[in-house]
This record gives structure tokens, sequence and C-alpha cells, in this order.
């Protein structure tokens, strides 16, 4: 299923005013500002009135319990949730000038605009050249040397190129899972897109795999706007520019990672951070 959804992320206003919840003391330009938005699972009311906005160059964290919404938000920015009948959305989601959940979003533009990483390492049983170049394929028509400049360029972003160089013609699937990670970055980015998003991206992988990828978030955010869904506080601590804690389908609080982990606002974000629940 969730290569599914890849190949899917791949084929690929006026401002309400803001909830208390949403305080952030970030001055970066937003890439993508959430305004009251609710989403559905046929009956199961998921998300409850969600607002935050996610700057561009920074990272944002989504933290919470089991169940809480991260993946969900996750999958409303590239509109995975329109491949499941009775999911829906309701509120804005703000890209630039378009309002993403809108029912006239093109969606092969916006899966171009938002690239996607899962937790399991999701290669295409294709050579790594390929699998880099899969999405790209799908948007832009390439010269040979174009497409070998931008396999190079996504590779190296992606801090994979040093390792495969030599070998771009081999099966992906020979690759190891912190490798095979790091080519789905390379996959993701060589369509450029705005925004990034990871869901728990080191959860399979062995610590150095976890140390490399968020070592390459760190790089990363300088061109994207980067989204990841952790549950490892340490990781957020150390990946996360703004974190935002949500807690049965609310945002609880969001703010500068310095900030919500030393002192934040809010009872249950406290609770949480220190392993009280989770
Ligand atoms: N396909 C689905 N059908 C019905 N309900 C769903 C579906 N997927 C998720 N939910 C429900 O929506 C809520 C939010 O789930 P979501 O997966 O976004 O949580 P999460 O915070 O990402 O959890 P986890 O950390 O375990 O991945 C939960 O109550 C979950 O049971």
């Amino acid at each position: 299923m969730e290569a599914l959804m890849e190949k899917a992320s791949l084929n690929m206003s006026p401002e309400a005013a803001l909830p208390a919840a949403l305080q952030q003391a970030n001055v970066a330009e937003s890439r993508v500002s959430i305004r009251n938005l609710h989403f559905y699972y046929g009956e199961t009311h998921a998300l409850k009135d969600v607002s935050i906005d996610l700057p561009d160059r920074q990272t944002t964290a989504m933290i919470g319990p089991s169940g809480c919404g991260k993946s969900t938000l996750l999958r409303i920015l590239n509109r995975m949730y329109d491949l499941y009948p009775g999911q829906r959305a309701e509120g804005e989601v703000m890209m630039g000038e378009d309002n993403i959940i809108a029912p006239g979003m093109d969606l092969n533009r916006l899966r171009r605009r938002v690239g996607m990483v899962f937790q399991k390492p999701t290669p295409f049983p294709k050579s790594i050249y390929d699998n880099v170049l899969f999405g790209v394929r799908l948007h832009e028509k390439l010269s040979k040397a174009e497409a070998n400049e931008r396999v190079e360029w996504a590779l190296t972003r992606a801090a994979l190129w040093g390792e495969v160089k030599d070998r771009l013609h081999s099966s992906a699937l020979g690759l190891s899972g912190g490798q095979q990670q790091r080519l789905c970055i390379a996959r993701s980015i060589a369509v450029r897109p705005e925004v990034l998003l990871l869901d728990e991206p080191t959860s399979a992988l062995d610590p150095i795999s976890t140390l490399k990828i968020e070592e390459l978030i760190d790089e990363l955010k300088q061109d994207f706007c980067i989204v990841i869904v952790t549950h490892n506080m340490q990781q957020a601590g150390r990946c996360a520019d703004q974190v935002a804690f949500f807690y049965l389908g609310e945002l609880v609080e969001v703010g500068p990672s310095s900030q919500i982990f030393t002192a934040p606002r809010e009872r249950k974000t406290q609770e949480y951070i220190t392993g009280r629940f989770g």
C-alpha cells in the first residue's frame, strides 16, 4: 500500500482569524498556511480545526501519541486521501495562491510540488538511476545529458552519490536500508518540490543511518519546506526548527523547538515530552 501511495505522491485568501493555539514566534516566510482544517475518515473526525503555518526553509516536526492525526495531516498535504472514497478534508490549506484541498486543484501539479518519503524505504524494483528519475519522467522531458545531471544532483543532495555513482544501473533493491531511504529522498527531491514530507523516515533504520538522514534533513532544509512526523523526541529536538504537538486530532501547541522542549505552554505538551504518556 505504501508503494502505491508513494507512486501516487510522485505522480506526481483571505486569512481566517488565528486561533489561540497558533502563536508562533516564527518569522520565516510560510510555504504552507493551514487554517481551520478538519479531516474525516467516514464518520471518524480525525483532525479538528487545525491551523498552522509551515515555514519555508525550515523543518517542522509533528509529534504526539499514536492516533493523534500526524500522518493524516501529512497525507492531506499531497491529497493522498483522494485515493480513498469516504475520506474528506474541510478548511483551507494554502500553498502560494492555491487552496490545495479545493476541488479544482490539479493533482499532478500538486504532487510535483510536494514530495513524500515513507516510514519504510520503498524503492521500486528498477535501477538506482531509474528510481531517481521515476517522478521526473512523469512531469518533464529531459535530454540524456539533462537526465544524467538531474540524477547526479539529486543523489548528491541526498548524500548518496559517492556510494552509488559506480553502480547507477544496478538494482536499487541491492542497497542497504539506509541507502534505500536516501534513494527515496533523492527520488522525491529530483522533481524539485517545494515541500518535502517525511513520515517517520528513520523508524526502520539503524542509528548510523538515522544520523545520516538527520544530517541530510539539516542540509535539505536550505532548499525546501520540510515536515517530519516522528515519535522520537530527541530527533525532533535535533532536526526541527518548529514543533507541533497534536493530541486526539487537535493541535495543542506549536512553537520553536527550543521553547516546546524547555518551556511548553500547555500541560499536555509537558506531559508528553517528558514521557508521561504516549
Ligand atoms: N483509514 C482509516 N480509516 C478510519 N480511521 C482512520 C484511518 N486512518 C487513520 N484513522 C484514524 O484517524 C486518527 C488519526 O490517525 P493517524 O494515522 O493520522 O494518527 P498518527 O498520529 O499518525 O498515529 P501513529 O503515530 O500511530 O502513526 C486515528 O484515530 C485513526 O484511528
